[in-house]
């Protein structure tokens, strides 16, 4: 019974995507601040501003959910629909991820959204964090975060998945992942992020010390790239854009993300005629090994979700037809397969009950 209600829960979350939503209005466009440029409208939703230049092919990305942008699962949801929205409209090369709020760029996690939430409701929330770092991680996009806040945590999870962080110089605006202190331990693939950008020895206490980094600690440690005044900050992150952008296609597009967050070939952008790949489909094939980690991870989180309560092979078998248990599920797929909402939960079950199935010989 808890199989089936859970299921039930899972099935009308996936279905529905936009329920999560309470209380936004997406797909909002208005006139851009200041009456806008050449064809300059903005979009978004009720939590995410998004300001777009079509001309120079940049979108500022602003995240507003004051007062100090906890990352609420209706945030989270609304920067993946956004983040996914430019992905797919070819005018745009790049985003700014920056701050609408005063003096925060992101307070990491909502904790209200896991202290004494069920379990289903954490799982669907955990899944909607990782969602938003693979859709960062592994942006086509060039991301440039413009930090003009304190940016703890989930926050500097976030400016970690752009190409590039510039910073406000203010001491008050202290980065880094302090979750040790909250008790939360780091994910291998976060751990890896912040190893990747600070190297080891400097992650390694980071990390165990759960440090904020003020901006000058933060640039000398190479967790920032560039500290400057408050009131330059977005006009550095516009000027870094354009140098990052100004690096001409192939390079551009085969050297970062790909290249460098990826062990697979660095062709999986384009199909054999040319045409670009939907984003989910390029990153599933530029990254499968993170598509994997992804729900390693995920199941247990997944599994109290959906299945109720870790299910017995007994239990399993029971409610899965025998064909779908003859053959290993290539776990890891899932997530990344939003176009086919059924499709997905359908492998995600069948994904998380083979993560607790005995090996086969
Ligand atoms: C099932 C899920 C499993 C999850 C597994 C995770 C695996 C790892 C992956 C990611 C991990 C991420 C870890 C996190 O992100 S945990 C969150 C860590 N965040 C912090 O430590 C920041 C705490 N906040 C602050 O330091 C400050 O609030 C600051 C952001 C600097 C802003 O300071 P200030 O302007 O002075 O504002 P206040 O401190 O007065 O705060 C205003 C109100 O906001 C509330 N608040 C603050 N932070 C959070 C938060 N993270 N979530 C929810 N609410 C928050 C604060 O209590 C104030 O509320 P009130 O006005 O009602 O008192």
């Amino acid at each position: 019974m808890a199989l089936a209600s859970g299921v039930r829960f899972a099935e009308r979350a996936l279905l529905r995507p936009w329920a999560l939503l309470r209380g936004t209005t997406l797909g909002r466009t208005e006139p851009a601040a200041g009456g806008g440029g050449d064809g300059a409208r903005r979009f978004g939703s009720q939590r995410v501003l998004v300001e777009p230049d079509a001309a120079s092919g940049v979108a500022v990305m602003k995240l507003r959910n004051p007062p100090i942008n906890a990352l609420s699962l209706e945030l989270l949801t609304e920067l993946v629909i956004s983040l996914e929205k430019l992905e797919n409209d070819k005018t745009f090369r790049g985003v700014i991820l920056t701050s609408d709020c005063p003096r925060v760029f992101c307070a990491g996690l909502d904790l209200t959204e896991i202290c004494g939430r069920n379990p289903a409701h954490c799982a669907e929330y955990w899944k909607a964090m990782q969602e938003l770092w693979l859709r960062t991680y592994l942006s086509s996009l060039v991301l440039v975060a413009a930090i003009n806040g304190a940016c703890p945590a989930g926050g500097c999870i976030i400016a970690l998945s752009c190409d590039c962080r510039v910073l406000a110089d203010n001491p008050k605006y202290r980065i880094g992942l302090n979750e040790t202190l909250l008790g939360i331990i780091a994910p291998f693939w976060l751990k890896d992020t912040y190893v990747n950008t600070i190297g080891h020895r400097a992650s390694e206490q980071a990390l165990q010390l759960g440090s904020l980094f003020p901006p000058a600690e933060a640039l000398q440690v190479g967790l920032v790239d560039q500290v400057v005044p408050e009131d330059q900050v977005q006009s550095t992150a516009l000027s870094e854009m354009a140098r990052w952008l100004a690096v001409p296609e192939p390079g551009s597009s085969q050297v970062g993300p790909i290249f460098f967050r990826s062990r697979a070939p660095a062709d999986q952008e384009h199909d054999a005629k040319g045409h670009r790949r939907p984003p989910a489909e390029a990153a599933r094939r530029r990254h499968p090994e993170l598509c994997q980690l992804r729900l390693q991870r995920l199941h247990p989180e997944v599994a109290a979700g959906v299945l109720g309560e870790a299910p017995t092979e007994e239990r399993l078998r029971a409610v899965l037809p025998a064909r779908v248990l003859a053959k290993p599920i290539l776990v890891g797929t899932v997530a990344l397969e939003d176009s086919s909402p059924v499709f997905a939960h359908l492998k995600l079950l069948r994904a998380l009950c083979f993560a607790h199935l005995p090996r086969r010989p």
